[in-house]
């Protein structure tokens, strides 16, 4: 799996990158001779690093051809691909994110004019977030709520140039400019952006889905949400562009340096271990491994279904959509949560060195932060795919044949017996066995949540106030649904290596892990309705820690396999060479700190020691 070699082309647009590691700051090169700018060089070794700018111009790519007619993608798509526009996607607004039925931009058609009329109407209604727009972007794709012959249709997509494109100054009604400090993406411009009754031609609304006729009239093709569908495009792309690489870069780090630091001794006779040979260090590392393996594995088939739902959808067969809504949703909520949390916990097996920025691990982790909120926020995404689940749940449940299930959610109609049948600490080991478990327990906490709202609303308390009051019953279930769709679609993707023995067993290795990662880590789910005993819960932990033992041989070439260049990750911790104190010092030195002087003693010091002695 190459990754971040050369030219680094993902989803988010192509980037240029460098050919050294550098600290995260390097102002200074030390590899070369005749170290380029220290400003080209911060820039390209950041590059490496995926801080790149410029991102959002390709999500508005993404809506082009999402929510565009073929004439508007024939004309925009040369001014985008060859950068003599800057576009970003401005859906955000002061006052909503997550409720896009609250946005309050207004886009007016006036068929006097055949124009339509933007406008920011509230402070609240101000753009708040869009990448690349406080001091980047050319033009805005502007999400507003479409205004025609006296009614609103709901949020559409409008083109809106916002910058003169010869002093890049902001057009007449533009007020723009940049949110201010955040947690990382300080290569990113998020911007705010108020309109002040803007016209823009008819042909700048996107109409693959909707249009509005010369005269006004509101013609719709595809359903009320075709608009939301570049939303799913992202989540789709941002699991392998965003999540993964930062989840799999931290277990790459952190294991690479848990082999060179060694740190006390497990036995006194013996020289201090390798922090690695630790079993409590490899149960923070090794589930994190299998996670990124996983979620590799699970990313390819997410394409495949992605790939095959939306050219039928932009062709107008909806059928696949509310699958893939639910799939992309949850998929999205889960992998961004899980790997925000495993490259903490990554940078937290590293001790002090990991909370050093030169170890590449505190920004692994601020950046991938933001990923449970933007495109989404996780807890929202869930309960999308929880509605999905309880919709499918009843229709299963109201008819008398067995209906044909979406293929995520087939388990539904044929959640297995009531007991957990493994007799020996190898059984599971069993893909089957532990499969079946999560299919168990995601059923069983489908079925509950339908039952405690079906409950609710059967005592007469409205079904929006019930949904809301069992909404963390559907997050759970939710969550157990994803799981198991993870740990399914690992084992389908396992079986495709079986001709090839070493790799499978290895690979089989990293399955086991994560499932028996998730069964002990969600163990009340497992006992709570006597599926799983006591006496397993202990077969189960014998399998987990022989797993770990196993592991731990392949744990450097499981890591390397995913073939990250030392630019990329950018860490001193995590060089090929595996030196790592070297690196240390020598990038240390290289501090601002350690090159500007020490202004602070004249100015500070020397008075405040001086006033001191002159007081003994
Ligand atoms: C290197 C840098 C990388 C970083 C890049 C970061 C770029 C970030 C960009 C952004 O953040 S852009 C802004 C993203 N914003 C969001 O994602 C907003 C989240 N909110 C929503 O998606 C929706 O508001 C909602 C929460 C899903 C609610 O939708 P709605 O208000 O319409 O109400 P509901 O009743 O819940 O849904 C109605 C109906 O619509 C279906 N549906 C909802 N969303 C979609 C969708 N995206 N596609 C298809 N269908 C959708 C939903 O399932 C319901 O269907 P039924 O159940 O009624 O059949
Ligand atoms: C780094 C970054 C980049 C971004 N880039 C862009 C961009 O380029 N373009 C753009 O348009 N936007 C962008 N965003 C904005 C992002 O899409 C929003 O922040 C996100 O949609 C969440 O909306 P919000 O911030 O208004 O939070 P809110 O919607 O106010 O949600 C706040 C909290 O309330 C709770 N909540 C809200 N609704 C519900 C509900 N229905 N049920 C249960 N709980 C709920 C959740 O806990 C949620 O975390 C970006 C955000 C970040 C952080």
């Amino acid at each position: 799996m190459a990754h971040n070699r050369c030219l680094n082309t993902c989803s988010f647009g192509p980037k240029i990158v460098s050919v050294v590691p550098e600290p995260p700051w390097t102002s200074v090169s030390h590899a070369h001779p005749h170290p380029p700018t220290s400003e080209m060089h911060l820039c390209v070794s950041r590059a490496l690093g995926g801080d790149t700018a410029f991102n959002i111009h390709s999500v508005f790519k993404q809506a082009l051809n999402s929510l565009g007619s073929d004439e508007q993608i024939e004309k925009w798509t040369p001014l985008i691909d060859s950068f003599q526009i800057i576009v970003t996607y401005a859906q955000t607004e002061l006052g909503h994110g997550t409720y896009l039925q609250g946005l309050e931009t207004t886009a007016t058609y006036d068929a006097s004019t055949q124009e339509f009329v933007l406008n920011t109407p509230t402070l609240s209604a101000t753009k708040w977030w869009p990448g690349d727009l406080g001091r980047t972007a050319t033009h805005a794709l502007i999400l507003a709520n479409l205004y025609s012959s006296g009614r609103c249709h709901g949020m559409h997509g409008f083109i809106l140039p916002i910058r003169s494109l010869q002093d890049h100054s902001p057009l007449p009604g533009i007020t723009v400019g940049d949110i201010g400090p955040k947690m990382n993406f300080e290569q990113t411009d998020n911007g705010f952006l108020q309109l002040d009754h803007i016209r823009i031609p008819r042909e700048n609304m996107l109409n693959r889905f909707s249009q509005v006729l010369p005269d006004g009239t509101y013609v719709k093709q595809g359903t009320p949400q075709s608009n939301y569908l570049t939303m799913i495009v992202l989540r789709v792309q941002l699991l392998a562009s965003e999540f993964i690489p930062a989840l799999v870069k931290a277990c790459i780090i952190a294991t690479r340096y848990s082999v060179v630091r060694h740190q006390s001794k497990i036995k006194p006779s013996e020289p201090e271990a390798k922090i690695l040979d630790y079993q409590t260090q490899q149960q923070k590392l090794f589930p994190q491994l299998a996670t990124a393996y996983a979620f590799h594995f699970i990313d390819e088939i997410v394409i495949e279904f992605f790939k095959k739902s939306y050219q039928e959808i932009i062709n107008g067969n909806i059928t696949n959509l509310p699958e893939l809504h639910a799939l992309s949703a949850g998929m999205k909520a889960m992998m961004s949560d899980h790997c925000i949390l495993g490259a903490e916990l990554c940078r937290r097996a590293c001790g002090g060195h990991g909370y050093s920025l030169l170890s590449g691990l505190p920004s692994l982790v601020t950046k991938v932060t933001a990923s449970c909120t933007y495109e989404g926020e996780n807890t929202v995404l869930y309960l999308q795919t929880a509605r999905f689940l309880l919709k499918n749940f009843l229709q299963v449940q109201s008819s008398q044949s067995t209906p044909t299930l979406p293929q995520s959610i087939q388990y539904l109609a044929s959640a297995g017996s009531g007991r957990c049948p493994a007799q020996r600490t190898s059984d599971f080991l069993s893909p089957q066995l532990y499969t079946e478990a999560f299919a168990h327990v995601a059923a069983r906490l489908i079925r509950n949540s339908a039952q405690k709202l079906h409950n609710l609303t059967s005592s007469g308390i409205d079904q929006y106030v019930a949904w809301n009051q069992t909404a963390i019953l559907h997050l759970q279930a939710a969550k157990a649904h994803c799981y198991h769709f993870t740990v399914k679609t690992f084992v389908e993707s396992l079986k495709k290596l079986e001709k090839e023995p070493e790799i499978y067993q290895v690979i089989k290795r990293l399955c086991d892990l994560y499932a028996l990662h998730g069964l002990l880590s969600n163990l009340g789910d497992f006992l709570y309705d006597g599926y799983m005993s006591r006496a397993q819960v202990e077969l189960a932990t014998e399998a987990y820690f022989s797993l770990l033992s196993l592991i731990r041989k392949d744990a450097i070439l499981l890591t390397d396999a995913f073939d990250f260049s030392d630019e990329s990750l950018n860490s001193a911790l995590g060089c090929y060479d595996g030196n790592v104190y070297e690196r240390l010092f020598e990038w240390a030195q290289l501090s601002p700190t350690n090159t500007e002087g020490n202004p602070a003693y004249e100015k500070y010091l020397r008075p405040f020691l001086k006033n001191n002695r002159s007081k003994l």
